[in-house]
Formats: C-alpha cells, structure tokens, sequence
C-alpha cells in the first residue's frame, strides 16, 4: 500500500520537474522509543520500513480472548530504540536545512503519545551531549553550512511559539517573569490581504552565531518549564513551534530567498483518541487540547481533497496549531513527520492510533517551490547607478570632440581626464580607476586614456607609466625631450615639498643641517635636532593610508612638538630601538591604552558572563530534571511525599531566578559583543596608523640624521 504511494510519489515528482512548484507528500517517519520491556507487540522492519504490531482481540466486542490481530504500518523510514539522534538529524533535517538556504520552507512536527519520545525526538535529553535533538543540531548544521557558503549572505532569526489552549504564548519574550504559562505575552495569528499569516506579538530575534541561538532555545525552554506547573502539565498539552527565518543572498545579486524551517513538538496525543472514544470533545475540551482533535480534521479534509472527492474547504481556522501550520500541511512547504511512539504491549492501541494518522498524513501532498524574491532596497540601487550611469555616458557623448564645447559636458571631460591622471600616478597596485558599469563609458576613459599617452601626458605621470607607454616612438627627439622635461618637473616638485617640510620644521625651532650636494632648497639641520610626532590615535586612522600624507597631516597640524630630541644615529640605525626611542618620546599613546585596557576589562567581562552562563545552564538543567521527575511522579500515581509540592515550588522559585540571571547575563554578553568588536577595530585602526606614523617619523629622522 505505501509502496505504491512511493511509486506513485516518485513518478509525480519526476513529472513535476517542469514545473515552477513541485508536488511532494509529506514524509512520514517512525521512531521507537527505547523501554524496559523487550519489543513484545511491536516488530520493527527497518529494510521493509514496516512496523508490525500485535494485539489480543478485544473480548468485550464479542471476540475470543488471546486471539491476537495483526496490524501492518508502512513510513518513509523507521527508526528502531537503538537510533541515536544523530542519524535522526540526519535523516529527517539536513536535506530541509539545505534546501531552505535555497528558500524552500520546511517543516518537521513530531506526533505521538505522551512520553512517546516526541521532545527528545525535537530538543533532545537534558543532560548528555549526544542526546542533543533536530533543534540544536539544525542550528549547528545551519550555521556551519552558511559559514561555507563564502559567496552568498545569509540572516538568521529565530521565533518560539507555544500554543496552549488554543492561545499562542512567546516563549523568547524579552525580560519574562512567568509563573504559569498565561502569564507569557500573547501572540495572535493576523492575515493580511495577500492570505499572508502574521503572527502578532511573537518576538523574532536575529542571531548571528550558533551558540546565540543556542541560548535562546535555552532560554525558550526554561520558560516553558517554569511556566509549566503540576496542576496544568503544559509540555504534555502544549505544542512548540520552533522556528527558524533564514534569509539568503547571493554576493552581488538581487534575489532574496527567504524560508522558515518549524520544528514542531506537538501534545501528547493520546488525549485526543480517549475524547473520541468518549465522544465530549467540547467538556474536554477544558482540560486537554483541542487543537490535536482540528489537526486531524484538517488531515482528513487534505486527504480528501487530494483524493478522489476533491474537497475544497480545509479547516485551517478552526485552531491556532492549524492556522499556524498552514503552509507546512498542504501548502508550499516541505513536510516531515515523526510518528513517535512506546513499544511497551499496554501502550499498542495508542501505536495504532498513532501509525494510523501517520499513514493519513503521508497522503497529503505539498506544492514546493523556493520563496523568492527582488531586494526592493537593491533594485532602487541598481535603478539609480544605471540612471546615473545613463547620464554620465550622455554627458561624455557631448563632450566628446565635434559634438559640444559645452561648459558641463567640458567639465566632464576635464574630470574624466583628472581623474585617469591620478589613476595613472597613482603607484599602489590596487589602484583602481572607476570607469562605470557600461561599455561606452569604459570607451570614453579609454579614449580619454589613448589622448593623454599620445598627446600630453600629464604632470605627476608616474615615472613608470612613463617608462612603459607606447607613446609613439620612445627614441624619436621630441618624446625623449618631452619625458625628460615631465622627469625634471616632478623632480622639481619633490624637492619643492621636501623643502616645504624642512621649513615647516624650522619653524617649529629646529635647525636643519645642510648635506653637501642637496639642492639649494634643503634646509641645514643640526645633529641634535629632533622633533617629537604627538599623534592623536584618532586622527591618525585616516592618515596611516600613506605615510607621506600623514606627516604632512601632521606637520600642518602642528602637531610636531618641540621638546623631544633626535636620537643619536645608531638609535636610529636599527629600528626596533628607533620605535621604542620614538613610542617614548614622541607618540601620545594614551589612547591606544585606554582602549586596549577597555576591551581586556569587556573580555574578562565576557569570559565571566561566559562561566556564570555556563554555571547557569548547569543548575537550570539540575533543577529542570528534578522538577520534571516530581511531575512524572505525580501524574503517575496523583500525590508527592509530605512535603515535595513545597520542594517543587521552591525548585520553580530556583529556577525563576536563575533564568533571570541567565537572562541578564545574556543581555550584558549581547551588549558586550558589539564593544568589543568595535573597539578591536579602533585597537587595529590606530595601530595601523601608529605604524605608519613611525615609519614617517623614522625615515624623515634619518634623512635629517644623514643630512647633519
Ligand atoms: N530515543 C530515546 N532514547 C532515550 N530516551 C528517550 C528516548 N525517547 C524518549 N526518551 C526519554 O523518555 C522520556 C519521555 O520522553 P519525552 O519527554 O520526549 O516524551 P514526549 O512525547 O515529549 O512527552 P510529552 O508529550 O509529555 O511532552 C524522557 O525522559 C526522555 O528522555
């Protein structure tokens, strides 16, 4: 029966290939939880992917005692007690996670009994490593999978929903001090006039790192267990709708994909059968969730629709677990569910139940396709550069010989030719010059580019670019003359600006020897002469990008003291001494240590928050354990020993307080994190510019040395 809906499946999905959308079934998993007791009524076939399960006819419906039934399950995949999360993980989430960076939302939702195993199946076991469930593991996959992907950029936000009663609570509200679970922030489910849903209330908070996100499922599940008390037992009534809002971009391009992955704990569903069985769904309705019972419906209706009586109508409004999971049942989504269930003989008829929905989910069938879509804020971008882009290459056509001699257009011109000029000079090899994005500009600075190697090169060509220009015949008279007069006038300027620093230094007092045989515009220095760079740390961020224009940065700002001495020569000669001679007695590095001494203070901060988080976790975890075991207790056998309901009030107060100052250490951490970002990049910042300050500094001091 399944395999032929596999076939089935398999063959609409090849046929489909065409299509924008693709067609695909949600995929049904089963997953055994481990027990005491051997696998007695239940036989897993993990080749076959069946489950077999094992029942004594029903005496009471008039058949003959210790007559056993046997009832045949087919899924997508089973999972045996002996899987281990892992292989779960990998199994049911990797493919989804992947496919959502594409923009394809995904969804998977774990169904079963209570106790079946549903939140280890979705969040793991509290205490070991290994026990980690699909929620922490498609964090790390998601991040380590985005952390390879160097040419596209991606963001992350994460959303906790909890639907209790048929309300949703948010269990990532900022600054929460809930005692039961009414007391979290309500959130609603809002459509607008697109049939778009809109979840009002439930905060969405970016995350940047695994180990943010991370902390704020911790947090997410402490609220709920603080807010869970004996009398209501909201985990086993309570779905959980873990959502992550990933974001994705290629570098360079337009399109955003966008896709949520829900990863969904529902409620015990065993309620559910006892309500049909008794037939009150509504009296009950007070006490166990209702929204199971409408999931169902809306199972049934999609079964029908997809099959052959074609049904129009879903109930999705009739709950907020439906509403909710709207897209993820029959919608643009691609859907996984986890059957979980216990294999212990007393629990089979619930099994049963629980394949049986199984098998109806699997006939559903979604429309997949990647949610896509143009940036607005880059298209505007791209709108505006090519309209510019548009203009410049007007204005060029004008300005271009024989067209116009217009004043704008001439401008232009005269401004493309300045700015080739500098390009030229310019000796860095990560010189760039702009031409713009379309051909006929890259013509006209190649035109622009051709005039001025032919005609006139300009003045401040670089010696290479001379050297190298096939400028006519470099032998003919009048170019040689021609490069030997443009090598002069630069020589000229060179010698103009030394002699413009030297002047600027004597007039601060220094008294400048004169080397034999410098041109008449060096001034003489004395051997003793110094000076002294006091540097704003600041202002030389900007001025370390080259060290000529940070000493003339410098000396015009008058920020050349007077009172320092030059080293002696053999200071000088080497240049480690040099540095500590001039960190001495020239550079003002206040600043510098200030802020190294800032971000040490905000890294010890750090580390703190760190190990006080850590330390939290821990005892959260201890007391979440020990809370959940009294809850076990008492709804097995319905009372405490004397004196345990006070115990697991005083653990709720504990952990109370605990979250909240894990929830403050949180909140100082994600202050921190941003200071000491920013202040690592002022320390590289002002180091860069120190560095570049002494180079200056040490070659002028030098030059002066030599000159005395
Ligand atoms: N595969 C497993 N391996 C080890 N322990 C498991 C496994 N599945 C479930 N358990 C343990 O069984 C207990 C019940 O599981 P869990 O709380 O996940 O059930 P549940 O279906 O979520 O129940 P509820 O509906 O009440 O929330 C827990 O102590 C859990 O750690």
């Amino acid at each position: 029966m399944r395999d032929d809906d596999l076939d089935g499946r398999e063959a609409a999905d090849e046929s489909s290939e065409a299509e924008a959308g693709r067609k695909r079934n949600i995929s049904i998993h089963l997953r055994v939880r481990p027990s005491a007791e051997a696998l007695q009524a239940v036989f897993v076939d993990e080749d076959l992917r069946t489950v077999r399960i094992s029942v004594l006819k029903n005496a009471d419906q008039g058949y003959i005692n210790n007559q056993k039934e046997l009832f045949t399950f087919t899924f997508d995949g089973v999972f045996t007690p002996a899987a281990q999360q892992d292989q779960v993980f990998d199994c049911l989430a990797k493919d989804l996670l992947l496919g959502a960076l594409e923009g394809v939302n995904a969804t998977v939702f774990a169904y079963g009994q209570t106790g079946s195993g549903k939140t280890f199946t979705v969040t793991g076991g509290p205490e070991r490593y290994a026990d980690r469930g699909l929620i922490p593991r498609s964090i790390a996959f998601l991040f380590h999978s985005i952390a390879q992907r160097r040419t596209s950029l991606h963001k992350v936000c994460i959303s906790f929903l909890e639907i209790y009663n048929e309300a949703g609570y948010d269990l990532l509200a900022p600054a929460l001090a809930a005692q039961v679970v009414e007391d979290l922030p309500r959130v609603h489910i809002m459509e607008d006039d697109g049939g778009q849903l809109h979840m009002r209330n439930l905060s969405l908070h970016p995350v940047a790192s695994e180990e943010e996100a991370l902390n704020l499922l911790f947090l997410g599940e402490t609220n709920r267990t603080i807010s869970d008390t004996p009398m209501n037992a909201a985990s086993s009534r309570s779905h959980c709708i873990f959502t992550l809002h990933i974001e994705s971009r290629q570098v360079g391009q337009e399109v955003i994909k966008r896709a949520k992955v829900h990863l969904v704990d529902l409620a015990g569903s065993e309620r559910v059968s006892k309500t049909r069985v008794v037939g009150t769904v509504l009296t009950e309705a007070k006490h166990i969730n209702l929204s199971l019972h409408f999931l169902e419906q809306v199972i049934i209706s999609l079964q029908e629709r997809d099959g052959a009586q074609g049904r129009a109508h879903i109930p999705f409004r009739n709950s907020m677990l439906t509403t909710a999971l709207r897209d993820s049942l029959g919608g643009n989504c691609r859907t996984v569910m986890v059957a979980n269930v216990a294999a212990t003989s007393d629990q089979a008829e619930e099994t049963i139940s629980t394949c049986r929905f199984a098998q109806r989910v699997a006939m559903i069938s979604n429309t997949v396709m990647a949610n896509e879509e143009v940036d607005p804020a880059v298209l505007i971008r791209l709108l505006k550069q090519e309209v510019a882009d548009l203009r410049e290459e007007l204005r060029i056509l004008k300005a271009s010989p024989g067209v116009e001699e217009g004043g704008s257009a001439a401008q232009h011109y005269g401004d493309l030719h300045a700015a080739m000029a500098a390009y030229l000079s310019d000796p860095s090899p990560e010189a760039e010059f702009k031409a713009g994005s379309s051909m006929r500009l890259i013509r006209a600075a190649m035109a622009v580019m051709k005039t001025m190697i032919n005609k006139q090169a300009p003045a401040g060509l670089s010696e290479a670019v001379n050297s190298s220009t096939p400028t006519g015949s470099p032998t003919e008279p009048g170019t040689m003359k021609r490069q030997l007069a443009e090598l002069q006038c630069q020589v000229q300027q060179r010698d103009t600006e030394i002699s413009a620093l030297l002047g600027m230094l004597r007039t601060h007092g220094k008294v400048v020897p004169q080397e034999s045989g410098q041109p008449a515009s060096a001034v003489p220095l004395t051997e003793q002469a110094s000076m002294t760079a006091t540097v704003s740390v600041g202002h030389l961020t900007d001025q370390a990008l080259t060290p000529h224009s940070a000493v003339i940065g410098a000396l015009q700002h008058g920020s050349l003291a007077d009172e320092a001495q030059l080293p002696p020569r053999n200071t000088l000669a080497d240049r480690g001494s040099s540095l500590r001679y001039w960190e001495e007695h020239c550079f003002d590095g206040s600043g510098l240590q200030e802020n190294r001494r800032l971000l040490r203070q905000h890294y010890h901060e750090a580390k703190h928050l760190g190990n006080q988080l850590d330390g939290g976790k821990e005892s959260i975890t201890h007391l979440r354990v020990q809370l959940q075991d009294m809850m076990t207790r008492q709804d097995g056998d319905g009372f405490l020993a004397d004196g345990e309901t006070d115990s697991m009030e005083f653990i709720k107060e504990s952990i109370q307080k605990e979250a909240a100052h894990h929830s403050a250490a949180l909140e100082r951490l994600r202050e921190l994190k941003p200071a000491i970002e920013h202040l690592q990049l002022l320390i590289e910042g002002s180091q860069r510019a120190k560095t570049a300050a002494f180079d200056v500094w040490h070659a002028l001091a030098l030059k002066i040395s030599l000159q005395a």
